[in-house]
């Protein structure tokens, strides 16, 4: 049985020793004549692939070409004015921060940049933040922060923790489309921050986003000290390794032409025909013998690693919002996509790896490795005798990989050499293209979002309706007034939105609308009215 296991394990690992890379499969049930039932499939996906690379337009409803392959590899782009662009890109993103690192381009009060602010959501934040926890050293040029969202204690914390040094901090406003409203909203709480000090944004900023988009136009008119380009052929959630990724990597002071080398590499890897020796290939046929190609189990992602922590974040979104489609590219109900979560090993064998193994089984496991321990040169001191803290987490690996598959529950293991800007590169890559062969294994659109748009849509309708309801409030100042009769003073036909945005705004004193319950009664016999 273990000699069994070992052939299997000899025969489905992929080890690509130039890269430090490895790829074990073989932990996944793969039924009887699954590599060849799914040949032709894999076989069509690989020359999809081929074609979007070579400029075909492979997102249809949005008729635009996917060319994330080309920022490592510009010399592949489809056009000279696209390689043109790129490549005069990546040359001002790298002069720009050496401008910044020294001080040719100044704050308007300090005497130089010391952190850096990243303002986006989504895939204008979550490669950024990946970036920055997975390579961040106290070694690093410019500290750095996020706002990734519209919660004011969240800026208030993130504006706390910067404290006096704000005039000094370079804010890096990232959105494709330009008009994101949390990304707005952060940049704006942001301006009045600098403003408070007597501070101009623009003096302190720099903007990457589309030609031409509302934060294009914000950041010319207010002086921005640059603005880079984010083109309609980059997805979000594919655009670490444009300026979205690559100025906030390089003003941190990270090797961001080790990071594009290392995407390229894994890209040289990943165009092979041969799936068994195609590690991108061969995931997107591990998650669909584990789904079913129906997105039947989830995906737990378990990097043993602190410094890869936000890689399942960053995956889900790549996985999730790539893969989560109700039709397929023929139109047909589908319901697709891949849930995935998870955090890092072995943490998370105090937390719900008790599930993973005893309970329900609808998940496949990834197990994430990185052989080297640490740095070079640091101290591997030893917890007992000839026995270190890194011996443990990578007993930990093993012993977790067996338990679940003692239990018959499937995984995969990623391992890389050592941590650092290549092996980032190489997993970014690995999994944009593992997820783009996938979605045509399931004949879906990987490369675009229609689903996210229902949700900002209602929330526009939720702040119309706020301020209706605080201006029939107005219209009656200091009448106590019940949902009911808001609603209908406002217009609207439902209470139970009114309802929702009258307790937030009675949670919030400053908003000035007070509640009050009458005795004994419930909190649906409450009156509202505004005050001031
Ligand atoms: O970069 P933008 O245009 O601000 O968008 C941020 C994110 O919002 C989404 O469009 C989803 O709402 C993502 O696809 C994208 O990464």
């Amino acid at each position: 049985m273990a000699l069994d296991r070992f052939d299997r394990f000899r025969d489905l690992l992929i080890h690509a020793p130039a890269l430090g890379f490895w790829l074990d499969v073989s932990r996944i049930r793969f039924d009887e004549g699954f590599f060849e039932r799914m040949a032709p499939r894999i076989q069509d996906a690989l020359r999809r692939m081929a074609d979007l690379e070579a400029g075909a337009v492979a997102n249809p409803d949005e008729q635009r070409r996917v060319g994330h392959y080309w920022l490592r590899a510009p010399a592949l782009a489809p056009t000279p004015e696209i390689r043109g662009d790129i490549e005069r890109t990546l040359a001002r993103v790298l002069a720009f921060a050496s401008d910044i690192h020294a001080a040719h381009l100044r704050p308007e009060r300090a005497a130089r940049f010391r952190r850096l602010l990243v303002v986006g959501i989504g895939g204008s934040a979550l490669g950024p933040q990946l970036a920055a926890a997975a390579l961040g050293s106290p070694a690093d040029r410019m500290v750095p922060h996020f706002f990734d969202n519209t919660d004011p204690d969240g800026f208030d914390r993130v504006l706390d923790a910067i404290g006096d040094d704000l005039g000094a901090t370079l804010a890096v406003i990232i959105s494709k489309s330009g008009g994101t409203k949390e990304t707005r909203n952060g940049m704006l709480a942001l301006e009045a921050a600098y403003r408070r000090l007597g501070l101009t944004l623009g003096a302190h900023a720099v903007a990457v986003t589309g030609e031409d988009s509302a934060l294009d136009r914000y950041a010319t008119e207010n002086g921005f000290l640059a603005r880079f380009p984010m083109w309609d052929w980059v997805g979000g959630r594919t655009s670490e390794l444009s300026a979205v990724g690559l100025l906030p990597a390089a003003l941190q002071g990270l090797d961001i032409q080790a990071l594009l080398a290392g995407a390229a590499d894994m890209d040289d890897l990943t165009r092979t025909a041969e799936p068994l020796e195609n590690p991108a290939a061969l995931l997107a046929l591990a998650w669909y013998s584990a789904t079913g190609g129906a997105g039947r189990k989830d995906m737990v992602i378990l990097p043993y690693k602190d410094r890869l922590e936000l890689f399942s974040r960053y995956l889900q979104q790549l996985v999730m919002e790539s893969l989560g489609k109700q039709h397929d590219l023929d139109g047909r109900e589908v319901w697709q996509g891949i849930a995935v979560y998870g955090n890092k090993g072995s943490t998370d064998q105090h937390a719900y790896v008790q599930q993973l193994r005893d309970g329900v089984d609808n998940f496949f496991a990834t197990f994430i490795e990185v052989l080297r321990d640490h740095a070079p040169g640091r101290r591997h001191d030893e917890v007992e005798p000839g026995v270190t803290a890194g011996d443990y987490l990578s007993g930990f690996l093993q012993g977790t990989r067996s338990a679940l598959t003692d239990r018959g529950r499937e995984s995969i293991t990623v391992t890389i050499e050592a941590m650092g800007p290549r092996a980032l590169g190489m997993l970014i890559a690995l999994y944009e293209r593992a997820v783009g062969l996938y979605a045509w294994l399931v004949n879906i659109n990987a490369y675009h979002q229609p689903g996210v748009e229902a949700g900002k849509k209602a929330a526009q309708e939720v702040i119309s309706l706020q301020g209706q309801v605080l201006a029939a409030l107005s219209r009656h100042p200091g009448r106590a007034m019940t949902v009911q009769e808001v609603a209908a003073a406002a217009g609207a036909d439902d209470p139970e939105p009114v309802f929702w945005i009258l307790r937030r705004l009675a949670a919030n004193p400053e908003r000035g609308v007070v509640r009050e319950v009458p005795p004994g009664g419930s909190i649906f016999d409450a009156t509202y009215r505004i005050t001031g």
